[in-house]
Parts: structure tokens; C-alpha cells; sequence
């Protein structure tokens, strides 16, 4: 069974958790031109053959999170920690198993896709604003304090085309957290900034963190899940490898990293 289910009320029996993950599975279907061979080529009159390609990004992975938690999420790349974000904001449906989700989830990954280059920071906000679900009149108290977040000074009026990737990041930071989320998603490599925008950035992180329900950090910089973070989970190559407190995780997670690079080391000898 595959299912997603988002509410704001909680399930009997479950009233102190804000998101459930049970034995879910996302596999990435891809459709790509074989380069032909000369023989094949010839034989087919030149057209290409079309292959079908399978990436099991995430293999039944379960865990549950309560209210109150900031969980780090680690691992190398490929392990599969934004596709397990992007499932738990509903952006991709589980190929099998099942997400539930207690409250209104905001997350950068969900309004950076959203954006539309052609508009301009503050139109994008708005649109932003009106995607994590909130009305017109709330969205529009807002989008001058969320303008005034990003310091973009009058850029915020010129389209997004025209901004850098850290410009945009301030942009998409700055929507997914004045959006009060219940559940708030952030993954490190979008919330990129400057040393000053991200000192401010972690501060507004702190600060939500203590209201929201839950927080998920998603990064490479193990020091940022250390500071923010009350749980962890590691994964590698999809599957679940440790759950528990972000200090033991990152022994765990940094033991395993030296041995692979000895052995890989060995190997190359
Ligand atoms: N849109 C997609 N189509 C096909 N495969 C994808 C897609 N997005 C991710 N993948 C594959 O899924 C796997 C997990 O990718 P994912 O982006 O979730 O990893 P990650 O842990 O966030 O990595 P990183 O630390 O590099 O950001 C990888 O093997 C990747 O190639």
C-alpha cells in the first residue's frame, strides 16, 4: 500500500508524533536514448534504442518521529537524503509503503522548485506564500517582512533570472521559514548564503526549531546537526543504518567513512 496522508490532527494512539515513515520504498524510473553501436545503428536505421533505468533511492526505510524533535539526516552523496525529504513534503509519492505527515510541512526543496524565474523575488514570495497553503490576506501580511528578511535590498524587485544560486537560496529560505510550519524541512544545500546570511539563517532556524513540531536538517556539515539537532539518522545507499543521539550517529557515521576509504584505498593497491 502506498499512501500520503497530511493532517493537522493526530491518529489515535499517536498524538505525540509529527511524522511516521513505514517501510517506504522510492524507486526513480528514467527513460534514456542507448548510444547506439555502428552495428546496432545500421541495423535499426540509425534510431535509437530506449533503455530504462532504476534507482532505488530509498529501501524500506522506517522510522518515527515525535513531537519535539530536530532530526539530522547524514550520509554521502546518493544516500538518498533529499529524496526522503522530498517524499516526506509530499513532492514524490512512495513507490511502495507509506508517509504520514501531522501538520503542515514547509520546506525549501518544495518552493525552490516552485520558483518562476521570470518573476521577481517578491512575486515569487507570494506565489511561495500561497503553495505551503496559506490564504491571500496571510500571505500578503507577510511578504513585505519576508521581502525584508533576504536583504536583497531592491533586487527583490528584479526577476529571478538575474539572481545568483545564494540569492535565490536567501529568497527560498526566507519563504519556507516565516511560513510558520509546523514541520520544518531544510536541506543545507539550499539554504546556502554568505558567512553573515547564514549566521542569521541559523539563528531563524534555532528559533523555529523551538516552536515548530519537528525539524528535519538535512547537510554534509556534521558540526550544523551536532549544534541543531536532538535525534539523527544515517543512511547509505538508501537503507537506514543507525537512528539515535546526533554525537553517537556521527562516531558511527565517521568510523564507517575511514574504513571504506582504507578499503578502497586496499583495493587500489
Ligand atoms: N530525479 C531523479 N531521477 C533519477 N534518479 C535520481 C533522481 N534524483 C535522485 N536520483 C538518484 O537517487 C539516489 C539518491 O539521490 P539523493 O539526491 O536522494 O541523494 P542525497 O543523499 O541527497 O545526495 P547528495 O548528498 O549528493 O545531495 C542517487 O543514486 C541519485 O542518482
Amino acid at each position: 500500500m502506498s499512501s500520503l496522508s497530511e493532517s493537522n490532527k493526530s491518529a489515535p494512539g499517536t498524538s505525540s508524533l509529527a511524522v511516521k515513515v513505514d517501510d517506504l520504498h522510492i524507486t526513480y524510473k528514467t527513460t534514456f536514448e542507448r548510444k547506439p553501436t555502428l552495428k546496432s545503428a545500421l541495423m535499426r536505421f540509425g534510431r535509437g534504442e530506449r533503455g530504462v533505468f532504476e534507482v532505488e533511492a530509498i529501501k524500506g526505510v522506517s522510522f518515527e518521529v515525535a513531537n519535539g524533535v530536530s532530526m539530522g539526516i547524514m550520509g554521502s552523496n546518493g544516500a538518498g537524503k533529499s529524496t526522503l525529504m522530498r517524499a516526506m513534503a509530499g513532492i514524490l509519492p512512495p513507490t511502495k509503503g507509506s508517509i504520514e505527515v501531522w501538520g503542515k510541512a514547509s520546506t525549501l526543496l518544495a518552493l525552490g522548485v516552485g520558483f518562476n524565474p521570470n518573476l521577481s523575488g517578491r512575486e515569487n514570495i507570494i506565489l511561495g506564500g500561497l503553495a505551503t497553503g496559506l490564504t491571500r490576506v496571510e500571505v500578503e501580511e507577510r511578504a513585505d517582512e519576508v521581502a525584508e528578511w533576504t536583504e536583497l535590498g531592491e533586487f527583490i524587485d528584479m526577476p529571478m533570472r538575474t539572481y545568483s544560486s545564494g540569492m535565490s537560496a536567501r529568497v527560498a529560505f526566507s519563504v519556507a521559514v516565516h511560513m510558520k510550519p509546523d514541520i520544518l524541512m531544510i536541506d543545507e544545500a539550499l539554504s546556502t548564503g554568505d558567512a553573515k546570511f547564514r549566521e542569521k539563517a541559523n539563528a531563524k532556524m534555532a528559533e523555529l526549531r523551538d516552536s515548530a513540531r519537528a525539524m528535519f536538517l538535512v547537510s554534509h556539515g556534521l558540526n550544523s546537526i551536532q549544534e541543531m539537532c536532538n535525534e539523527a539518522i544515517w543512511l547509505n545507499k538508501g537503507e537506514l543504518m543507525m537512528r539515535g543521539e546526533p554525537g553517537e550517529v556521527i562516531d558511527a557515521y565517521m568510523s564507517f567513512l575511514k574504513v571504506k576509504k582504507t578499503a578502497t584505498a586496499t583495493e587500489e593497491i
